[in-house]
């Protein structure tokens, strides 16, 4: 059986792919990775469960983490959409309501239905921003506990995987306090990106993705919560009373937690320097848009590296190009880049985050060039 190792050990592609840029493993983490590769590598001093194991340090660096997003305690899950299910499954019953906005990620939607819960939309403005807006949220958040005694949980997606928005998740989360409804923020594509601090969000519970945005393997997440839900989140087993079982006693028993481990020292790091990752996006954007038929989506200026182009121009290409709608797709691969879905031209979905200014541009160049040599077809 072949595991596409091979194209993935071939010379590294510039990988323009938002949903993996923010999951490049760091040279620690793949030393880790290795010598952490068998089954349940982790469990050779257990503690009797995951967060409590001292060698390696999981218990120290859950403690480093919870101060690092500002949260009370720190739970390891598979990943963020695991952290979601979670907290509904111990919050809401069968048939209980959960407000989400209208950018939410499909796992948001598969994690409720998964509880047996419904969910309700906070429309977003539509094209072309697609924005969450707080007066929505209000008006929304307000109309439904007038209707429904049964709204247990908001969840708000942070940057959402679409537009790359960020959201006024501090504004949202004091609408939800003020109303006594918990929030759960999810982070999966900011914790670890960018400085996240669940208190002052006013965030109850906060979700992220180490495979997504913590230069992690995977699948790997993180739950954190404040004390006030640890008994009903964190609830221990009757019969085996030091397993909490939400997390079904344990969750991650091997390398995907020790990679995350590992990359942690430069994730703290790194979010310091968001600001200019912010700017380099922007930069990005502006230089794109100087191609004719490249336009932005989503808010403006960017927040966040997400970005979203509708693209007519490879739309109009592809239309006559013998490679139809994979022109781009193979274009861009000859070019050394990847990360873009083959076949699709409508609108491209990319990120320049942590590439240098020589890469940024070198990609801009290549996109002006596929434009340029499309438009003489
Ligand atoms: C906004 C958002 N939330 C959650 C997820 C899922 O994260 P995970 O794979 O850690 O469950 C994604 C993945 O693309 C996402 O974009």
């Amino acid at each position: 059986m072949k595991y596409c190792a091979e194209q993935r050990l071939a010379k590294k592609s510039l990988n323009i792919n938002p949903i993996q840029r923010g999951g490049i493993l760091t040279p620690e983490a793949k030393v880790a990775l290795h010598e952490f590769e068998d089954g349940y590598s982790v469990c050779d001093y257990c503690e009797g469960r995951l967060d409590k194991i001292n060698k390696p340090p999981i218990h120290e660096f859950l403690e480093e983490f919870s101060k690092f997003i500002n949260v009370d305690i720190v739970r390891p899950t598979h990943g963020a959409r695991e952290g979601k299910f979670i907290v509904i499954h111990s919050l809401c019953e069968e048939g209980d309501k959960i407000v989400v906005d209208g950018n939410a990620h499909y796992t948001t939607y598969v994690a409720a239905e998964r509880n047996k819960t419904d969910t309700i939309v906070v429309p977003h403005s539509g094209y072309p921003n697609y924005e969450i807006k707080v007066e929505k949220w209000k008006e929304t958040l307000d109309n439904v506990l007038d209707k429904y005694d049964n709204v247990k949980l908001a969840i708000l997606t942070h940057v959402d995987g679409n537009y790359g928005n960020l959201t006024d998740a501090k504004k949202i989360g004091k609408i939800c306090r003020r109303k006594g409804i918990p929030l759960l923020l999810n982070c999966a594509y900011t914790m670890g990106r960018m400085p996240i601090n669940a208190k002052k969000l006013k965030a109850d519970f906060v979700v992220g993705s180490g495979h997504k945005s913590m230069a992690a393997s995977g699948p790997i997440g993180i739950l954190g919560l404040s004390e006030e839900w640890e008994d009903e989140i964190l609830r221990k087993s009757k019969k085996y009373p030091n397993k909490e079982i939400e997390l079904l006693g344990c969750t991650s028993r091997g390398a995907p937690i020790v990679t995350l481990m590992a990359s942690f020292p430069h994730v703290k790091e790194r979010v310091k320097n968001w600001d200019q990752e912010v700017k380099k996006t922007r930069y990005f954007v502006k230089e794109m848009e100087k191609i004719e038929g490249i336009k932005q989506l989503g808010i403006k200026p960017k927040m966040h590296d997400l970005v979203n182009f509708e693209t007519p121009i490879f739309e109009k290409i592809s239309k006559k190009h013998p490679k139809k709608g994979y022109f781009l797709y193979h274009e861009l691969k000859k070019r050394n880049i990847t990360g873009v879905k083959p076949g699709y031209t409508k609108t491209l979905k990319c990120s320049v985050y942590r590439m240098d200014k020589e890469q940024i541009d070198y990609i801009i160049n290549s996109f002006r060039e596929i434009v340029d040599a499309g438009i003489g077809i």
